[in-house]
C-alpha cells in the first residue's frame, strides 16, 4: 500500500501515527499525489483559527480589495513627486499596493511562474534533493510555515532560494527543469532592480532625503543604506498550495507578515491572498502581470513605526492548485536595521531596537512563529524608551 492510501486508512480511525507524521513532512504535494479525500488531523486548525469560520461569526462580508496603484513607470518622470505622496499613503495606511507599468517583460513573468510550476511537477525524489532542516541552506524546499515547530501544518509547500550574490548561488539551484536556474535568475534580477527603485522612491517619500535637503548628514545616510541595498539580501520563495478537499478546516499560510523591507509578490490567477485591512480580512484579487508590493517588518522598524508591516495569509480551495513567487529584500544579512535618525525626535522616540537578519532566525528557530510576534519582540517599552530618553540626556 503506498504511503498516501496507508495513511487515508489510519485517518478514518482518527489517529496521526509517527509514519504520517515523516509524510507530513514531505509536503502537501507528496501527500495528495494518490489522492486524499479528507484532510489529516495534522492540517486541521482549531475552530477560532479557521478563516472561514471566523468570518461567519464577526460577520464579515466577503470582500475584494482594490489596493492602491503605484505606476512605477511615473515614478521615472515629471510625475515622481505625485507618485511619492500615492506611495506614502499606500505605505502608511494599506502597507500594501499594486505596481503597474513597471517594464518588466511579460514573458519574463509568465517563464517564472511556468518553472516554478513545472519544479513542483517533478517527481517528489527530484524535490526531495533539496529538503532541508537548516533554516538558512541556500536552497531549500519544504512544508508548512516551519516545519520544524508548527504545531499544526498548513497547506502549502515550497522553494526558498537565497539569490545574493547570484553567482554563488545559482549553481546550487535546482538544476531540473533545466531551464530552472536561468529563468529564475532573469526574474531575480529585474525583480531586485525593481526592488532598488521602490526603496528609493520610498525613502524619499519618507522624507529622509530630498534634493532639496542640505544636511549632509541625513545626505550620507540615504546614500549609505541605497548602497547596503544593492549588495543586500534577496530570497525567493515559490509557495505552492495544492487543491484542498477541506479547505475550510486548514489554511496555506496563517497570518505572518514579512521579514524584510519590501516583498515584491506574484501571484498566478488563483485567489487566495488575504490582506488585514481595517480590522478585517479582505481578497487581493490576482492581476496578471501585476505585482503586489507589501511593506515588511524591517521596514516598519526602519520608518520608526511610519509604515507598517501588514499581516496576511492565504486561503486554499478545493479545485485549483496555487503558485506565487515572493520576493523579499533587505539589508546584507548580516547589517543592522534600525530606525532612522531622521525619523526619531523629541516628539517621535525610538520604537525599536536595532535589530539584525541573526537576531530574527534564532527568534523564528526557538519558537513557533505566530503574527507579528518578532516585530512585537523589537518594539520598545514606554519604560525603556524612557530609559533611552535619560541616557541620551
Ligand atoms: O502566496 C501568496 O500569495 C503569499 C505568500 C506569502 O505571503 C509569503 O511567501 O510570505
Ligand atoms: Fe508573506
Amino acid at each position: 500500500m503506498s504511503p498516501a492510501i496507508a495513511m487515508t486508512t489510519d485517518q478514518t480511525k482518527g489517529g496521526d501515527h509517527h509514519d504520517d507524521q515523516s509524510l507530513y513532512q514531505k509536503g502537501v504535494k507528496h501527500l495528495c499525489e494518490n489522492g486524499l479525500d479528507r484532510v489529516p488531523d495534522k492540517y486541521i486548525l482549531p475552530a477560532a483559527d479557521r478563516p472561514n469560520i471566523t468570518k461567519q461569526d464577526l460577520n464579515i462580508v466577503e470582500d475584494n480589495l482594490k489596493l492602491p496603484i503605484i505606476d512605477f513607470a511615473q515614478l521615472l518622470g515629471p510625475n515622481r513627486s505625485q507618485v511619492l505622496k500615492s506611495l506614502a499613503n499606500a505605505c502608511e495606511h494599506y502597507g500594501f499596493f499594486q505596481v503597474i507599468n513597471h517594464g518588466i517583460a511579460e514573458d519574463i513573468i509568465s517563464n517564472m511562474i511556468d518553472a516554478g510550476t513545472r519544479f513542483f511537477e517533478l517527481p517528489f525524489e527530484d524535490r526531495a534533493k533539496y529538503m532541508s532542516n537548516n533554516m538558512q541552506a541556500p536552497v531549500r524546499y519544504g512544508t508548512s510555515y516551519n516545519q520544524n515547530k508548527d504545531k499544526v501544518f498548513c497547506w502549502r509547500d515550497f522553494l526558498k532560494l537565497l539569490c545574493h550574490p547570484l553567482p554563488e548561488f545559482l549553481p546550487l539551484w535546482p538544476s531540473s527543469p533545466v531551464d530552472f536556474q536561468n529563468l529564475a535568475a532573469t526574474y531575480s534580477k529585474e525583480t531586485k532592480y525593481m526592488f532598488l527603485m521602490l526603496m528609493e522612491a520610498i525613502i524619499e517619500s519618507l522624507g529622509i532625503v530630498t534634493t532639496a535637503t542640505t544636511n549632509d548628514q541625513n545626505k550620507t545616510e540615504e546614500e549609505d543604506i541605497l548602497k547596503q541595498f544593492e549588495d543586500g539580501s534577496q530570497v525567493m520563495v515559490v509557495n505552492f498550495y495544492p487543491p484542498c478537499p477541506e479547505p475550510d478546516l486548514t489554511i496555506g499560510l496563517p497570518p505572518h507578515s514579512d521579514y524584510g523591507f519590501l516583498t515584491l509578490l506574484l501571484q498566478d490567477e488563483v485567489e487566495g491572498l488575504q490582506i488585514q485591512f481595517q480590522g478585517q480580512w479582505v481578497t487581493v484579487e490576482p492581476i496578471a502581470n501585476k505585482f503586489v508590493i507589501n511593506v515588511g517588518d524591517h521596514l516598519e522598524i526602519f520608518s520608526n513605526g511610519k509604515y507598517k508591516s501588514v499581516l496576511h495569509r492565504v486561503l486554499v480551495n478545493s479545485v485549483k492548485s496555487r503558485i506565487s513567487v515572493a520576493s523579499l529584500h533587505s539589508l546584507p544579512f548580516n547589517c543592522m536595521v534600525r530606525p532612522s535618525p531622521n525619523l526619531i525626535g523629541e516628539e517621535n522616540p525610538k520604537r525599536y531596537k536595532d535589530t539584525d537578519f541573526g537576531c530574527f532566525l534564532n527568534y523564528v528557530s526557538s519558537c513557533e512563529p505566530k503574527r507579528k510576534d518578532f516585530l512585537e519582540s523589537r518594539k520598545l517599552t514606554s519604560k525603556i524608551m524612557e530609559k533611552l530618553d535619560v541616557h541620551s540626556t
